[in-house]
């Protein structure tokens, strides 16, 4: 089955999650993703991260790696740094996840190794970039959702600070990371000429802060916390009581908010002009809401879903996650993987949420994430290394020690 990147080769000094995760989208595209593990250190950290850690890998490296190829070579000696540029020479990028400071010590920036590749797109991804006050401190995923302002903005009012319940900074850095690969290996194959693609963690957090963000710089709003999840602006648009459990319901559309007064059986809610639109229920929120939250705790959860469904009322039970995984429609979409592992046995894990085919072309299998350096062997062979350079090469160290 062709893939639209199979043409694409990455070279990659990626770790725990963001770095991984970026580059998972493009291996399921079809790019070959070569992992750099440094040996000294037992490879990525993420094959060490509990719980179901066994044996130099884990559950979590395994959602995060599917696809890859990973060798061993420790880039700071002169053995492993040959052997890197003999990769760097058929690659397409080089793509990290690394501290500030680390890609211009380890040399893999494009003024590194524009020389040896022209082509070369050099792409990291660190926690604060390349440039400015920050830029050498390490980053983790409730780092950045702190200095972001994001926990400021979640969580109930007067409550402690919260962060999101995944990485999202994280996983969003990954999206930025793939989608700058994209765009600079298409730049350099039509130009001829690589370059360095400067991204962050700081920067992916900021620039999420989108609207509240504009509407802060522009007009000096404050975003704050908001009761129940709501939007800062729309009501009703938040998590709701119900006799046994909860929901949400957003009116981000008039529409919604008339034929949700049908569904509640208050139609001249509709008609009353302290609700009337957008602005007059924001203005009119705190005589509104305790009347909806009153009336909604009178029935249960499925009592309102389903003549909230009927009407297309954007909405949903707050589930959990088993919830989100049994769904039949996570398994009609194709969102679960099973690879086998010789550890592990049957791993069950979510693919991709980026498609490229045809509507309803089966996707294309995909594979387990490697072991530490299983590919090392085979990828030096590709390069041109016989048996005894690749016997010199381990006896010196840069593949690591056994
Ligand atoms: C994750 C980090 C905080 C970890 O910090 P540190 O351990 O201090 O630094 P690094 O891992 O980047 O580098 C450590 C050292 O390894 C060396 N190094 C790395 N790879 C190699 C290879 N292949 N060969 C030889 N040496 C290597 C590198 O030169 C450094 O040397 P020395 O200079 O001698 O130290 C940082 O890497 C970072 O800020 N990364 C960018 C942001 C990011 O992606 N964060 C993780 C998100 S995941 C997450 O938050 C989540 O999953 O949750």
């Amino acid at each position: 089955m062709r893939r639209p990147l199979d043409d694409v080769r990455i070279v990659s000094l990626e770790q725990y999650g963001a770095g991984p995760f970026g580059s998972m989208h493009l291996a399921e595209l079809g790019a070959e993703i070569i992992k750099i593990e440094d040996p000294t250190v037992g490879g990525d950290v993420g094959r060490t991260i509990p719980p179901y850690a066994e044996q130099g890998d884990s559950l979590f490296f395994q959602s995060f790696n599917r696809d890859k190829s990973s060798i061993t070579l420790d880039v700071r000696t002169t053995e492993g740094r040959e052997v890197f540029h003999d990769l760097v020479r058929t690659a397409d990028a080089v793509y990290s996840n690394l501290r500030g400071d680390v890609p211009a010590k380890l040399g893999i920036r494009y003024e590194d190794l524009r020389e040896i590749n022209p082509r070369i797109v050099c792409c990291s991804l660190t926690g604060f970039g390349m440039t400015g006050p920050r830029s050498t401190e390490p980053g983790y995923d409730y780092v950045l959702q702190a200095l972001g302002g994001w926990m400021s903005l979640t969580g109930e009012p007067g409550g402690a600070p919260q962060k999101t319940g995944l990485s999202l900074v994280d996983y969003c850095g990954g999206y930025v990371a793939a989608i700058a690969l994209l765009g600079a290996i298409h730049g350099a194959r039509r130009d001829g000429v690589g370059t360095d693609c400067d991204l962050s963690l700081y920067d992916t957090a900021v620039s999420l802060l989108t609207y509240p963000g504009t509407w802060h710089l522009t007009a000096g709003y404050e975003p704050t916390r908001t009761r129940r999840s709501a939007h800062p602006s729309l009501v009703p648009f938040q998590a709701f009581e119900a006799a046994d459990g909860w929901l949400v319901v957003g009116c981000a559309k008039e529409k919604f908010w008339q034929r949700l007064t049908v569904v509640l059986e208050r139609p001249e809610l509709a008609d009353d002009p302290r609700f009337a639109t957008f602005a007059d229920r924001a203005e009119h929120r705190d005589e509104l809401l305790p009347l909806l939250e009153e009336l909604i705790r009178t029935r249960t959860v499925a009592d309102w879903l389903a003549p909230m469904y009927a009407a297309a009322i954007p909405c949903a039970p707050i589930r959990d996650v088993a919830g989100a995984l049994t769904d039949p429609h996570t398994i009609e979409r194709d969102l679960l993987a099973e690879t086998d592992h010789a550890v592990f046995g049957a791993v069950r894990s979510l693919r991709s949420a980026v498609r490229v085919g045809p509507p309803g072309a089966d996707r294309a299998p995909t594979r387990a994430a490697p072991a530490m350096g299983a590919d090392t062997d085979r990828v030096l062979r590709e390069l041109g290394y016989d048996d005894t350079r690749i016997t010199a090469l381990r006896d010196s160290g840069a593949l690591g020690r056994d």
